[in-house]
């Protein structure tokens, strides 16, 4: 194998592929956590790293003892802690996958030629309904899975399994319908459940407008794949959030098309 041979030290190809996929997680894992609290743990874990090190160098043992026992019971702690990415990391590496990213392979492999239509006629009723809420001004909470996680979502949810319809889901989050509180699951080509109530973020870095709607829609969105609509009640204004992260005013040409790349 060829190499940069320096006095002191010796770079193969290896090496500089080593480093530039460790570039590339580093910016993965950045990215995933950016704008969360996971960030600050993030912080605390490398103050806490380079204080073992320093201890380390001092021969302070007591202190290095202590600290290498709170680090021993680190994996387990950061696996703990970290459930929430750790999840969406590994649903994102699968979902980025050469086959789930050429789903025209799929389609045409398969003899379904034309899922993508398909796609757009299942995002309609939804988008009309989007629309009617929007100027009616009715509060609405409309999380997208792929695969419904009856474990996830079944503790608080009302069952309903219907077809996708724009009226069914008007009068759901129409004021007065005992299901308009909390949020609707769309999964599988179904209205799965309505009235579910949803984790909040944490994220203390979001707008002062945004009340527990929002914060429901981001919150699901941070700890499953799951995308969210919402709709405030206050402005009419459409927001998606996606991976924790939420895209303010979204008009409905931009809301067709983010439902049919994610959903
Ligand atoms: N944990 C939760 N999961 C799902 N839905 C929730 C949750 N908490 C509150 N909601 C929904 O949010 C509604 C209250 O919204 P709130 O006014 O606090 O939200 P907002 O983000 O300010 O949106 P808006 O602009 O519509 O007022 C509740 O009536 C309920 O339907």
């Amino acid at each position: 194998m060829k190499s940069l041979d320096f006095d002191f030290l010796n770079i193969t190809w290896i090496d500089a592929i080593d480093v530039a996929l460790v570039a590339v997680l580093i910016y993965y894992i950045y990215s995933l956590i950016r704008n969360t609290l996971a960030v600050n743990l993030v912080l605390g874990m490398v103050i806490i790293v380079l204080v073992y090190y320093i201890v380390k160098g001092l021969h302070m043992e007591l202190l290095e003892a202590i600290i290498n026992k709170f680090m021993s019971v680190g994996i387990l702690a950061l696996v703990i802690i970290f459930q929430p990415e750790i999840r969406r990391f590994l649903l994102h590496i699968g979902k980025s996958t050469f086959l789930q990213k050429n789903k025209a392979w799929w389609g045409y492999l398969f003899g379904n030629k034309s899922a993508e239509q398909d796609n757009l006629l299942r995002i309609k009723p939804i988008v009309d309904a989007c629309k009617s809420m929007k100027k009616t001004r009715t509060g609405a909470l409309m999380v997208f899975v792929k695969y419904y996680d009856d474990e996830y979502f079944n503790n608080s949810c009302e069952m309903i399994d219907s077809k996708i319809s724009k009226r069914l889901l008007e009068s759901i989050f129409q004021k007065h319908s005992p299901l308009h509180d909390g949020a609707v699951v769309i999964s599988e080509n179904k209205i799965k459940s309505a009235s579910c109530i949803l984790p909040l973020t944490d994220n203390d870095k979001l707008p002062a407008q945004f009340g527990l709607r929002h914060r429901a829609g981001i919150g699901v969105s941070e700890s499953t794949d799951a995308v969210a609509v919402i709709i405030s009640e206050e402005t009419g204004e459409i927001a998606y959030a996606k991976q924790g992260r939420v895209r303010m005013n979204v008009s409905f040409g931009e809301l067709e098309k983010l439902l049919n790349k994610d959903f």
